[in-house]
């Protein structure tokens, strides 16, 4: 069954208000795919609180926790999220963390009763070349070291990736199986922001993408765009607009 453009579309509820982001849930809820929610929200008001308020309003909610430790505290982390139920639909935990900590994460998950999609976080969206050279000593490219880790998810058990939208077609010839989310997403009318390997949706669905993240210009869009409603219309106008035009 294909998915359509708008149940790709996640949206990052970045805040520490729970209240703020259920209204905003709330208000979205259908005309997006779910609601990504991470270290912001859970830090100021715990993981269990906001997933819980979420299931309630009925959104699919993506856990962005980036989980990064040692395997057995990991494990015990995954395990915590798999307890929170079926609403959590997504994991994050950084590939970084090595193969012992992804294994551990993946046979933690798969002993529980339900568990969320475990998808490993590959280089930030945040960070360019120079910054990947340059201040953190990685000595290949960005892609070959998004493809790296995204093979060594893959040989680790995990379902998927997070990674930009320019990574996209290199991990899908690696890894075929591997679902891929991107963030970093920017349409041509929002700021850059602290991303740095942004895309607009529209060319990162024609990447490959199986599902975007969108927070700031779908939040806080600009005046000329309206408000988030407003900005989601305007963001599947242009998915559609460039699919008829290939
Ligand atoms: O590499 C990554 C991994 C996660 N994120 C998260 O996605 C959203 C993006 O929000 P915008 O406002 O659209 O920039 C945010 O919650 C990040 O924590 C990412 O950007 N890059």
């Amino acid at each position: 069954m294909s998915i359509s453009a708008r149940e790709r579309i996640f949206v990052a509820l970045d805040t520490p208000d729970v209240a703020m982001a259920i209204a905003l849930a709330s208000r979205l809820r259908g005309l997006v795919g779910g609601f990504k929610v991470g270290l912001e929200i859970c830090t100021a008001v715990g993981a269990p609180q906001v997933v819980r308020a979420l299931a309630d309003v009925g959104g699919s909610v993506f856990l962005d926790l980036k989980l990064h430790d040692i395997p057995n505290t990991v494990a015990g982390a995954v395990r915590a999220v798999c307890a929170l139920g079926p609403a959590v639909r997504m994991l994050t935990l950084h590939c970084t963390g090595g193969s012992a900590m992804l294994r551990a994460a993946v046979v933690a998950a798969q002993a529980m009763p339900q568990r969320p999609l475990l998808l490993g976080v590959t280089v930030l969206t945040s960070l360019d070349a120079a910054a990947l050279s340059g201040e953190l000593q990685v000595v290949p490219s960005v892609t070959e070291y998004v493809v790296h880790l995204a093979r060594m998810a893959q040989a680790c058990g995990l379902d998927g990736v997070v990674a930009s939208p320019h990574e996209v077609g290199a991990i899908r010839a690696a890894c075929p199986d591997m679902r891929i989310i991107t963030p970093g997403i920017r349409p041509r009318w929002a700021a850059e922001g602290d991303q740095r390997r942004v895309m607009t949706p529209a060319d990162a669905l024609r990447a490959g993408a199986d599902y975007l993240v969108i927070g700031r210009p779908i939040t806080n869009p600009p005046p000329i765009i309206g408000d988030p409603v407003a900005a989601i219309d305007r963001l599947l106008a242009e998915i559609e607009q460039a699919s008829t035009m290939q």
